[in-house]
């Protein structure tokens, strides 16, 4: 069976949890550069890859089984069946901005973000009108220069928005890491695929 994981935060606590489920990855280290890593009995495959290209390999048929942000998906849409919460990486997604300006609804709102498909939806959806200002980090920066009126991003602890003056003005929605299967392979493969999802269920 072959994983996709989407480097950083969601690997690190999917290996985790691959390794509480008895797996063991012998040359798997947080340090080590290398992409591929296979368990001891030969079951299960990961590799390492940026998280929007998680549903890219795993609608491509690339990997059987991909492990990715919810945000991602929403982001990037693909054919694929979400077939687990996994309950962890877990955060919320949120419009942030000053404390004492209220957003300029019924103007047109400028918006950075590193998510432009989910921030689209959200005002949309409020019939709200949107210049989305794509952002690829620090994207708590870009109210603060003025370059928009607020932001959509994630938010965990916190810290980020409190340490640079912002707060959540509006939550949109709970993310958290979410098992994917390739359409084929969910058929094809059934009787591989099957147990690995119980497996994990029983961690859930
Ligand atoms: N505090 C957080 N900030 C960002 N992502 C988080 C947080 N908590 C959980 N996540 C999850 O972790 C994923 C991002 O992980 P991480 O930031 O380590 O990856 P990354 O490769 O640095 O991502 P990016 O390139 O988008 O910054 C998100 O898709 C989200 O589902
Ligand atoms: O609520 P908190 O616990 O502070 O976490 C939220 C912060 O973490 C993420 O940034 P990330 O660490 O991925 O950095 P970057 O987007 O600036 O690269 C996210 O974009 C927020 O900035």
């Amino acid at each position: 069976m072959r994983f996709a994981l989407a480097k950083g935060r969601v690997a690190k606590k999917a290996i985790e949890l691959l390794i509480a489920l008895g797996y063991i990855f012998e040359e798997y280290s947080e340090k080590s550069r290398k992409l591929i890593f296979t368990d001891t009995t030969g079951t299960i495959e990961f590799f390492l890859v940026k998280s929007p290209d998680v549903p890219t390999y795993v609608e491509k048929g690339a990997a059987d089984i991909g492990i990715v942000g919810k945000d991602v998906l929403l982001e990037h849409p693909a054919q694929v069946y979400e077939l687990l919460n996994l309950n962890i990486g877990r955060c919320k997604m949120c419009v942030a901005g000053f404390e004492d300006r209220p957003l300029p609804y019924g103007k047109k709102m400028v918006v950075g973000t590193k998510y432009p498909t989910i921030a689209k939806n959200y005002f949309n959806a409020k019939n709200q009108l949107v210049d989305i200002i794509k952002i690829n980090g620090s994207v708590e920066l870009a109210p603060l220069i003025g370059l928009s009126d607020c932001i959509v991003d994630i938010v965990e602890s916190g810290n980020t928005l409190k340490e640079n003056g912002l707060v959540v003005l509006e939550e949109i929605c709970d993310i958290s890491s979410r098992m994917i299967v390739n359409q084929v392979s969910l058929k094809t493969k059934r009787e591989l695929i099957d147990p690995i999802i119980r497996t994990f269920e029983t961690q859930l």
